[in-house]
């Protein structure tokens, strides 16, 4: 029988409905969709997370006019993701990392970052931890320039150019990225109750804690130095004020 999804009277959407949840924050709303059974393979062991994801919009949305927007528009858009392990709503200290997509890091293991390592290593330590998460931002891809431009900006640092004179050569700022979702959405999952968050960056922790998250620590992701990436490393290492 095939679903209805204009009237949202069939059984299967009422249940699918069950783990949908819209979420407001200063004028917009995150559509957020979980939890969905995720195992992955890490070192060669199978372990299981929960995958939230979210669609944001500057207005609110049913279910059912939720999955029409998907049907026309879904594919062209971007929807960022929480992965979380154990129980992270209410465990004393999960880890966290927030993790700027980085799809040539990520998915295809370029070496000219040190992205990809650093989300590995990253589910590990959640792992470890027996609980935490990882905010995937799959609209920070760049550090928000985009995919496109990124690859243009690979080029101009073959030519000499550093990642953020790069960036600035193409008219964006040395970071583009805003970690607005990824504080809505800790707030959510976690409300005052702390974390400690994976990163080198200080001002990620400061955008997170200037929203109401409560960061109990910083801790490093270094050790992920290669031949590729050493100068992409000096140059945030320099330029990037709260770089540990
Ligand atoms: N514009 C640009 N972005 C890059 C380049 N290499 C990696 N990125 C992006 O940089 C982002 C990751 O940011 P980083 O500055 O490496 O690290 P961070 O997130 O600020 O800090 P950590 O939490 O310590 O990883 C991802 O979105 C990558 O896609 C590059 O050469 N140019």
């Amino acid at each position: 029988m095939k679903t209805n999804i204009k009237t949202g009277k069939d059984k299967t959407l009422l249940e699918l409905e069950k783990k949908f949840t819209v979420i407001k924050e200063k004028g917009h709303y995150l559509h957020l969709y979980g939890p969905v059974y995720f195992p992955i393979i890490l070192n060669y062991k199978r372990y299981v997370f929960n995958w939230y994801v979210w669609h944001k919009s500057e207005y609110s949305m049913t279910f059912q006019e939720l999955l029409m927007e998907l049907k026309s528009h879904g594919a062209e858009r971007n929807y960022n993701s929480i992965l979380t392990y154990g129980n992270f709503q209410y465990s004393d200290n999960p880890l966290v990392r927030i993790h700027s997509c980085c799809f040539t890091g990520d998915v295809f293991g370029s070496t000219r970052c040190d992205c990809g390592p650093q989300l590995h290593h990253s589910l590990g330590r959640i792992i470890d931890n027996e609980s935490g998460a990882v905010v995937y931002l799959d609209n920070h891809e760049g550090r928000g320039i985009g995919l496109f431009a990124k690859a243009i900006a690979n080029t101009l640092q073959e030519a000499g150019y550093d990642t953020y004179e790069s960036n600035n050569i193409l008219d964006f700022e040395d970071d583009e990225r805003s970690f607005d979702e990824a504080v809505t959405i800790l707030k959510h999952f976690r409300g005052l109750r702390g974390i400690s968050l994976l990163s080198n960056n200080r001002d990620k922790l400061l955008s997170l804690e200037k929203d109401g998250v409560v960061v109990n620590g910083l801790i490093r992701l270094c050790g992920f130095e290669n031949e590729d990436n050493k100068r992409y490393l000096y140059s945030k290492q320099q330029r990037v004020m709260n770089y540990i």
